[in-house]
C-alpha cells in the first residue's frame, strides 16, 4: 500500500537539473525504487523503515518543462538524493507547471540558483583559474624568505645608521647653532663611511636579480657619492672644517630616513601611502639640491688639490712635472649633470609608476 511523503522533499534548481532531497522523519532506513517519468510528469517512489514498520511512499511532480526519463540517485541511510537532468539546458520560471507550490516541497534557497548568480558564480570560477594559471606560469622563488629576510636587515641597519646620522646632526644644530657646521665631518664621517660602504650592496642587489630594478641608477648613486665622500672630503683634510660638508650629509640622510623604511615596509608586503608619496616625492627638491652641494664641494676642492698635487698624475719631462687631479674632478662635474639627469628621469618614472592611483578591476 503506497502512503504519500509525510515529510518535506527539498529541492534546488539549477540551469541543467533539478536536485531533489527525501527525508523522512518517521523511517530511520529509505530507498529509493526508481522512478516513473512521462516527458514532465516524474512520480518518485521509495521505500522506508522506521517505527511505523515497511511503508512504501511515493510523491510525484509534474515539472514546468520536459525532464529526461532516467533519473539518478544516491542514499544515505536517512536521505535520498535524486538528481533530474532538464531536456534542455535553460532556466525556468517556477519548478513546476502548477503554479502553487506542492505543500510536501520546499526550496533549498541555500543551493538555489537564478541566472544571475550563476553568471556571477562563473565569472568567479573563471577568474579563479586565470589567477591559478597565471601563478602557475611564474614559478615561486624558493629562496623568497630569505631574499626578503636578508633585504629587511639590511634596510633596517641602513634606516638605523641614517637616523643616526640626521638626529645627531639636527641636535647639534639646535644646541650649537652655526658652529655645528664646521665639524660635522669629524662626528659623523665614521657611521656616513659605515653606511656608503654598505650601500655597495645596492649595486650587487640588482646585478644579482635581487631587486627589480635598473644597475645603472644605483651605480650612479653609489660613484657620485663615494667620490665625494672618500675622494673629497676623506682625502682633503681642508675640506673636511668646510660648512658644504654639512648640507651634503643633511640631504643625503633626510631622503633615506623615508626611502629605508618604505623598503622594510615592502620586504613585508605593507604598504603605507603617506611613506610612499614621501619616498618618491622629497626627491624632486633633495636631489638637485644634493647636486649642487656636492657640486660646491667639487669646486671647492679644485684649487687644493692644486696645490697639494695630490692624486696628480705623473707626466714626462717635456709636458711638465704632473697633471692635476683637478682636471679629473673637472670632467667629473660635467658626468655629476649628466648624473643628475639619468637618475631623476628614473625616479619620475618610478614615481608615476607607484603613486599613480590603482585602477579597480571590472567585472
Ligand atoms: C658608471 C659610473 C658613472 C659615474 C657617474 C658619476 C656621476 C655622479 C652623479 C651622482 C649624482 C648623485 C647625487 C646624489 O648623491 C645626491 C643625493 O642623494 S641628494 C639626496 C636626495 N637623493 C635621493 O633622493 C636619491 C635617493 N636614492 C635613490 O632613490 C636610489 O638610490 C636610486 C638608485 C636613485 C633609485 O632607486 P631604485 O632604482 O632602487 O628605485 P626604487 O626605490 O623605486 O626601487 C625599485 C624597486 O626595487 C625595490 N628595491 C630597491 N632597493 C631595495 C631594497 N634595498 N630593499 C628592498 N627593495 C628594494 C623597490 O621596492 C622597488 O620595487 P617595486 O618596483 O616592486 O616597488
Amino acid at each position: 500500500m503506497r502512503t504519500p511523503f509525510t515529510s518535506e522533499v527539498i529541492s534546488d534548481v539549477h540551469e541543467s537539473s533539478i536536485c531533489i532531497r527525501l527525508y523522512l522523519d518517521e523511517c530511520t532506513q529509505i530507498s529509493f525504487s526508481g522512478n516513473f517519468n512521462v516527458c514532465s510528469l516524474s512520480c518518485f517512489p521509495a521505500q522506508g523503515h522506521g517505527a511505523k514498520g515497511d511503508n512504501e511512499y511515493e510523491f510525484s511532480l509534474e515539472f514546468l518543462e520536459s525532464v529526461e526519463p532516467q533519473v539518478t540517485h544516491r542514499s544515505t541511510q536517512r536521505q535520498v538524493n535524486i538528481t533530474v537532468r532538464k531536456q534542455e539546458h535553460s532556466w525556468w520560471d517556477r519548478l513546476t507547471l502548477q503554479e502553487r507550490k506542492p505543500v510536501f516541497l520546499a526550496p533549498d534557497f541555500d543551493r538555489w540558483m537564478e541566472e544571475s548568480d550563476a553568471e556571477m558564480e562563473l565569472r568567479a570560477k573563471e577568474e579563479k583559474i586565470s589567477k591559478i594559471s597565471v601563478e602557475s606560469r611564474s614559478p615561486k622563488d624558493p629562496y623568497l624568505g630569505l631574499k626578503r629576510g636578508y633585504l629587511f636587515m639590511y634596510n633596517l641597519v641602513q634606516f638605523l645608521g641614517f637616523s643616526w646620522i640626521f638626529v645627531n646632526m639636527t641636535v647639534r644644530l639646535f644646541i650649537l647653532g652655526q658652529d655645528s657646521l664646521y665639524d660635522t665631518f669629524h662626528t659623523i664621517a665614521d657611521m656616513m663611511y659605515f653606511c656608503q660602504i654598505l650601500a655597495v650592496v645596492e649595486v650587487v642587489n640588482p646585478a644579482l636579480g635581487i631587486v627589480r630594478t635598473g644597475l645603472m641608477p644605483p651605480l650612479i648613486q653609489l660613484v657620485g657619492r663615494n667620490v665625494i665622500l672618500f675622494v673629497i672630503f676623506g682625502s682633503l683634510e681642508d675640506m673636511q672644517n668646510k660648512a658644504v660638508v654639512f648640507f651634503v650629509f643633511y640631504l643625503w640622510s633626510i631622503i633615506e630616513i623615508f626611502r629605508y623604511p618604505y623598503y622594510m615596509l615592502a620586504c613585508i608586503s605593507t604598504e603605507w601611502t603617506m611613506l610612499t608619496w614621501l619616498r618618491y616625492s622629497l626627491w624632486i627638491p633633495l636631489y638637485p639640491m644634493g647636486v649642487l652641494a656636492e657640486a660646491v664641494a667639487v669646486i671647492q676642492s679644485l684649487p687644493i688639490f692644486d696645490e697639494t698635487r695630490l692624486f696628480s698624475i705623473p707626466l714626462p719631462e717635456s709636458l711638465g712635472s704632473s697633471l692635476s687631479f683637478s682636471y679629473s674632478l673637472q670632467i667629473y662635474l660635467v658626468l655629476m649633470f649628466l648624473g643628475l639627469f639619468i637618475n631623476f628621469r628614473h625616479l619620475f618614472r618610478q614615481r608615476k609608476r607607484r603613486l599613480r592611483p590603482k585602477r579597480r578591476k571590472l567585472h
